[in-house]
């Protein structure tokens, strides 16, 4: 023996096979490389196809729509119109959701879907793109399977950002018709002045518990959003489906409305709903169609001479958020308020005389209400005076009954900690003149306690 290794037969086998494991591996990545170029070839291909090139409806298209094509209003050229088409629908809530149901059975051929926001369970009366298993998903995400599943014949394209001033001009340009299903005013008016400043149509609804209304701005001519509302209205003024409501059906209407409407300017048809307002009161089941005030000439930014043109801080301009999410008001002072911890700890549970107001509607505090019986009086009844007397006879009520000197502390406190702040603010002067001790807000409301003191507390 000798102090040599032989050259093994089994060692030339190894090497032989990682060898060969290391030019497969190669030989997978290169082929996975070229696979990719092709799918990115195969894409703008389709793409600049889809574009310019669209000149026949295929077999499973012609039976798909054939009971629209039937339409003398469509037939197989606006079919093609159709399909060579690209709607951006900014807003995958209740008036999007339909919208964009509508647009994807029409066979309109790219649908773009905006939206910053995930499912919520309180978004399914209405947003019925989304279903229980999408809860937690964004609602581009949710939307896009929804209507893939649909109309495979079509491009989906999701597009999960909010739409800011900085974004604007790049994510719509690449579309024809821009469908406004967004709630808040500071969308609005950056929604409009964006399509203006690239020429585009805007087929704008808003629905609020059972009313509706629809219009197109900046259509051939027609006024665009700032000739008819130049300043944004006082935020006070505003209510989103959040505070006030709305019936799902109602969101159904205009959405289904909206994808009409963008069909028939694809279509180039008349009847656009531009210069006119369509109001639906849903109650009452009626249709009311408004003339509108025609193209301002001084338009800030639809006039031969703009005064605006480039896109602004929409949330400095309307005072109002871009988003509806929980925004923290902060209208009092510290000492003027209290955390649902210290309220829960040291007056709820120590048994410590005090009076609590619950100034939500009677409908929201008809769902849930804080223990300790608080005592329902709506910010509405507040603000009015209407039950102001009513509140200070029940705190010196208190003072006779139990024979104490002072009368006892009034909390307020709403969903979110906005509204008992505008409680407080109103009260407070009244209560100083009365001499009773000062009001003070619940931090966060109902919200903050469900996140703090009891997480089975209902959300809504
Ligand atoms: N600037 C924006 N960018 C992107 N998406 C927006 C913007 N503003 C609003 N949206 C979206 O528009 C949709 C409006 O729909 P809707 O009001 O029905 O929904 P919601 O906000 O979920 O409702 P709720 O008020 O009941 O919570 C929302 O999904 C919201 O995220
Ligand atoms: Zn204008």
């Amino acid at each position: 023996m000798t102090g040599e290794l032989p050259s093994s037969p089994a060692v030339t086998a190894t090497e032989d096979s990682e060898m060969e494991i290391e030019l497969l591996e190669n030989d997978i990545r290169r082929l996975r490389k070229q696979l990719q170029e092709k799918v990115q070839q195969l894409k703008a291909l389709k793409k600049h196809f889809q574009k310019n090139c669209i000149t026949k409806l295929n077999n499973d298209e012609i039976a798909r729509y054939s009971r629209q094509i039937i339409l003398s209003e469509i037939g197989v050229q606006g079919q093609l119109k159709l399909k060579k088409a690209a709607v951006l629908v900014v807003g995958a809530g209740g008036l999007g959701c339909p919208s964009a149901l509508y647009l994807a059975g029409s066979g309109i051929g790219r649908i773009g879907i905006l939206d910053y926001d995930e499912v919520e369970l309180t978004n399914l009366h209405r947003q019925l793109l989304h279903t229980e298993a999408t809860v937690g998903l964004t609602k581009v995400a949710s939307a896009q399977a929804a209507l893939e599943q649909l109309n495979s014949q079509i491009e989906i394209v999701s597009h999960h950002t909010q739409l800011t001033s900085e974004n604007a001009l790049n994510l719509l340009a690449p579309y024809d018709v821009v469908v406004d299903a967004t709630d808040n005013v500071a969308t609005r008016y950056l929604l409009n002045d964006a399509c203006v400043m690239l020429g585009k149509p805007l087929v704008s609804g808003s629905a609020l518990q059972l009313e509706g209304q629809l219009t197109v701005y900046n259509h051939r001519g027609g006024p665009c959003y700032r000739c008819l509302y130049p300043t944004p209205p006082p935020p006070a003024a505003v209510t989103n489906c959040g505070d006030g409501g709305v019936l799902g059906a109602i969101t159904g209407v205009i959405g289904a409305l909206q994808a009409l409407e963008t069909i028939k300017i694809v279509l180039a048809n008349d009847g656009v709903l531009s210069g006119r307002l369509l109001l639906f009161d849903g109650q009452q089941s009626a249709f009311r169609n408004l003339k509108l005030r025609p193209r301002k000439p001084g338009c800030a930014v639809c006039s031969e001479n703009p005064t605006l043109t480039q896109l602004i801080d929409y949330e400095q301009f309307c005072g109002m958020k871009a988003t509806d999410k929980d925004s923290a008001l902060t209208l009092l002072a510290p000492e003027e308020r209290i955390s649902v911890r210290e309220y829960h700890d040291e007056w709820l549970m120590a048994g410590r005389k005090h009076l609590l107001i619950d100034v939500r509607s009677a409908s929201q505090y008809e769902m849930c209400q804080l223990p300790g019986s608080p005592i329902n009086i709506p910010i509405d009844d507040i603000i009015h005076d209407r039950r102001t007397e009513e509140i200070v006879e029940k705190l010196l009520a208190t003072v006779a009954h139990e024979q104490t000197a002072a009368p006892p502390p009034l909390y307020l406190v709403c969903r979110r900690g906005n509204d008992s702040q505008l409680a407080v603010r109103h009260l407070e002067p009244l209560f100083r003149a009365r001499n009773l001790p000062a009001p003070r807000d619940l931090i966060g409301g109902l919200h903050a306690w469900t996140k703090t003191i009891d997480p089975a507390f209902p959300i809504y």
